[in-house]
């Protein structure tokens, strides 16, 4: 036991909540040591109380943990009779206090975030823990799991942006959830509240915390990066009725639509019809999957976060085909009685099985989309493939001296994405000034999406 001033010249307070003040703070020892100290507001009457001894453990565990993206804990000591933590202290302002400034992040940011994020998770809930440690059951506190240590406490405030001396920026990971910061006498309190829009599935079951469970945070996190909301907001954490709703939500209903989050985001940023949705489509399948409401569905630790991660920044996630190759569903009760040169649209996940009749001169082709006064191509796809533009590429029908008609493709003005003619997608793009001639079979890309050419 020790007094705070015999150890510590305090140069700020950090913050003050219902369970903590954190401080800047200088060692009297060391003036060179300047930390975070963080002094848990819980008078200490006894140093070999379970809870305190479990606190203890777990500190000597993070004590270890040394990675660029999770703060280094210096020690732990108990200073004025209150459980404190001596902490590197990481110069910057919190993802919280970014989206509250901003709204919402670049594509480019929030990937950084996510490689950082990723990397510090892989680390933890790889990290090797042994002897005899505290293992814990049940929705309790848990920062050790079968040998993996969980965080089990991941939001916007607890990550903290700081700037390299390189200039590039530095994401921090912050208090892990520790079990004796939320011990049962404080559970339901403002702090678990806080945290309940990121609370996975699996926390309000009752079901064992695991390291998905952390998965699942960090994904809502991404999402409110990406869209400047949660998907599951609250508006009074002291209404009962709205708890109960926003549990239902997590365990059951369906995540909002991202991109269109986006898109509202942009819109009532700047006030300005948003173009095309910019999140690529793996990037919206990784939110999707962190997003799972069965844990066994989502990647089970931050090592398969970032494999996924890598593989769709390399182009290598393949958005798999939901029906077989060449399935068509048809939509349009005349079709049968149609003849003439068509388009069939191969589903995948993101696109449904389509066929669409050539029946102008000029046919455009492009993403539905049903907001009001858009513009709709003359073939308006239904897919959520945002590689897709509203208005991509174009069929033109020229007649021919035989009374029949010949077909060309072209790519638009050109497209953000490109249109790929019969080759692999992402590999050649049609120049915007090309017509390519189109014969039976023949096909193309747009987006991740194939489309196939009928002569008749
Ligand atoms: N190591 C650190 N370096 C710099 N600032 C920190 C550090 N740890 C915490 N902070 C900042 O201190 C403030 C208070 O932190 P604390 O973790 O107590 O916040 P909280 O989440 O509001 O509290 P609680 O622990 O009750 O959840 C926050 O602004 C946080 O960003």
């Amino acid at each position: 036991m020790q007094e705070l001033a015999s150890k510590y010249d305090i140069l700020k307070v950090i913050g003050h909540g219902g369970f903590s003040a954190v401080f800047k703070a200088r060692s009297k020892e060391d003036p060179e040591h300047v930390v975070a100290l963080k002094q848990l507001d819980f008078v200490l009457t006894s140093e070999t109380a379970k809870e305190y001894t479990d606190f203890k453990n777990e500190v000597e565990i993070l004590k270890q943990l040394d990675h660029p993206n999770i703060v280094k804990i210096y020690g732990e000591y108990i200073l004025d009779n209150k459980p404190s933590l001596e902490m590197e202290f990481v110069d910057g302002e919190t993802l919280e206090t970014l989206l509250q400034r901003d709204g919402y992040f670049s594509i480019e940011d929030t990937m950084d975030v996510i490689a950082q994020m990723a990397s510090a998770l892989s680390y933890c809930h790889h990290y090797y823990v042994s002897g005899n440690m505290p293992q814990r059951k049940g929705t309790d506190s848990v920062i050790i799991n079968r040998n993996a240590i969980i965080h089990n406490d991941i939001n916007p405030k607890n990550i903290i942006r700081t700037k390299n001396e390189d200039g590039l920026y530095r994401y921090v990971l912050i208090d892990f959830g520790l079990s004796f910061v939320d011990p049962a006498a404080v559970r339901h309190s403002k702090k678990e509240d806080g945290m309940a829009e990121y609370k996975a599935p699996e926390k309000w079951r009752g079901a064992l915390v695991d390291t998905p469970s952390d998965i699942y945070s960090l994904g809502v996190v991404i999402y409110e990066l990406l869209t400047g909301a949660v998907p599951f907001p609250v508006k009074d954490y002291k209404q009962t009725n709205e708890m109960a709703a926003l549990e239902e939500k997590h365990k059951a209903a369906p995540v909002p639509d991202l991109c269109d989050a986006r898109m509202d985001a942009f819109r009532e940023k700047t006030s300005e019809p948003a173009e095309d949705c910019d999140i690529p489509a793996w990037l919206a399948l990784l939110v999707q999957t962190c997003l799972e409401k069965e844990p066994a569905k989502r990647f089970k630790t931050g090592r398969e976060l970032a494999q996924f991660f890598y593989n769709g920044l390399d182009g290598k996630i393949e958005i798999t085909e939901k029906e077989a190759p060449g399935s068509v569903i048809d939509i349009d009760p005349t079709i049968a009685e149609k003849k003439g040169a068509s388009l069939e649209v191969q589903s995948n996940i993101l696109t449904e099985a389509q066929q669409f009749f050539i029946e102008k001169d000029y046919s455009t082709i492009g993403r539905r989309n049903d907001l009001p006064g858009a513009e709709t191509a003359d073939f308006s796809i239904r897919t959520s493939d945002r590689f897709i533009s509203k208005n991509h590429c174009q069929i033109i029908r020229r007649a021919d001296a035989e009374g029949g008609y010949t077909y060309f493709l072209q790519d638009k003005m050109p497209s953000k994405n490109g249109t790929f003619f019969n080759t692999d997608k992402n590999t050649i793009r049609l120049s915007a000034t090309t017509e390519a001639a189109l014969k039976e079979g023949d096909y193309f890309w747009v987006g991740n999406t194939k489309l196939i050419f009928h002569q008749s």
